[in-house]
C-alpha cells in the first residue's frame, strides 16, 4: 500500500505546491533579471518536487527536465515524469500567466496520472477530476489553434488559413493543452522539438478528459523511452483528429521542410543534477 494519498492526488498536490513556491519566488524576485529568475524557478521547483517524490514515493523513479537522466528508469515499473517549470520564458515576463508545473506518473507502459498547475491562473487541472468538455462545439464557431508563441510549427499558419481557423499564440505546452481542456482553444499542435516532460502531464489529463492525443503522424505518444526527445504532439477534440491528421499529412509536401519543420530541438537533454 502506498501512502494515504493516491497517485492522482499526489500529482495534483505536488504540482500545486510547487506552483505556490514559484508564485512567491516571482513576487519576491521581480522581473529585472529574467535569466536569474528563470534559473531560480527551474531549480526551486525541481528541488521541491524531487525531494517530495523521494519522501512520498521512495521506490519510484523520476525523470525531470532539471535532473540527471538516470537510465535505471527504463527498468522501473513506475516513473514520475516532471517538468518543474514549463514555459520558463513566460515565467520570467511580468504579467504573463502562460506557464505551468507538470507532474505525471508513468506505470507499466503508460501514463496513469497527471496534473498541470497553472499558478498564475489560480488553477490546477488533474486526473483527480479531469475537466468536463461539452459534447459539441458551438455551431458556426471558428476553430481555434493554439501554438507556441516563439516556435510555432511551419505548417500552422497554412493549416489555419486552409480551415479558416484562428491561431492563438501562447507559451508553455501545459498551458496550451489546458487551453484546449478549458474550451479556450480546440487544437494544440507542436512540431520541431520537445521532450517527454513537456507533454506527459498535460497529455495524461487530456486523455482522462477524452481528448485525442498523438504524434502529428497519428502514431502513439510513448513515454519513458531511452531518448526522452518527443518532438511533436497533437491534442484536440476527438472529432477533429481525422481531419487534422489528414491536413498535416497532405500539406507536408507544401511546406518546404515537411511537417516536422520548425526549430531544431533547442533544449539540452536533462542536466547532471539530482
Ligand atoms: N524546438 C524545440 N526544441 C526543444 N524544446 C522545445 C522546442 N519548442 C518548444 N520546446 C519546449 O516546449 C515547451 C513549450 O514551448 P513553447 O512555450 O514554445 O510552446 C518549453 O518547455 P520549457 O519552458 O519547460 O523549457 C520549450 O522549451
Ligand atoms: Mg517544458
Amino acid at each position: 500500500m502506498n501512502n494515504i494519498r493516491n497517485d492522482h492526488e499526489v500529482a495534483r498536490d505536488l504540482a500545486s505546491e510547487a506552483g505556490q513556491l514559484l508564485l512567491r519566488l516571482r513576487a519576491r524576485h521581480g522581473f529585472d533579471e529574467p535569466e536569474v529568475l528563470r534559473t531560480l524557478g527551474d531549480r526551486t521547483s525541481h528541488e521541491f518536487l524531487f525531494s517530495a517524490l523521494g519522501r512520498l514515493r521512495p521506490s519510484d523513479a523520476v525523470l525531470s527536465e532539471e535532473g540527471a537522466d538516470d537510465q535505471s528508469r527504463l527498468r522501473a515499473r513506475r516513473v514520475w515524469i516532471i517538468d518543474p517549470l514549463d514555459g520558463t520564458r513566460e515565467f520570467s515576463e511580468a504579467g504573463r500567466t502562460d506557464w505551468a508545473v507538470h507532474v505525471a506518473l508513468w506505470e507499466n507502459g503508460d501514463l496513469v496520472a497527471g496534473a498541470v498547475a497553472l499558478p498564475a491562473q489560480g488553477s490546477c487541472l488533474s486526473t483527480v477530476d479531469p475537466p468536463w468538455l461539452p459534447e459539441e462545439r458551438p455551431e458556426g464557431q471558428r476553430l481555434r489553434i493554439t501554438a507556441s508563441r516563439t516556435r510555432p510549427p511551419a505548417f500552422v499558419q497554412r493549416m489555419a488559413t486552409q480551415m479558416g481557423a484562428e491561431v492563438i499564440p501562447m507559451g508553455s505546452a501545459g498551458a496550451k493543452i489546458c487551453a484546449v481542456l478549458l474550451g479556450i482553444a480546440d487544437i494544440y499542435v507542436h512540431a520541431g522539438g520537445q521532450y517527454e516532460w513537456d507533454s506527459a502531464a498535460p497529455v495524461a489529463v487530456a486523455r482522462a478528459a477524452g481528448l485525442h492525443t498523438s504524434r502529428i503522424d497519428g502514431s502513439e505518444l510513448r513515454y519513458n523511452v531511452a531518448d526522452p526527445l518527443l518532438p511533436d504532439v497533437l491534442v484536440c477534440r476527438s472529432e477533429l483528429s481525422g481531419m487534422l491528421l489528414a491536413s498535416i499529412r497532405d500539406g507536408a509536401d507544401l511546406d518546404s521542410a515537411g511537417p516536422h519543420a520548425g526549430a531544431e530541438p533547442q533544449h539540452p537533454p536533462p542536466r547532471n543534477r539530482t
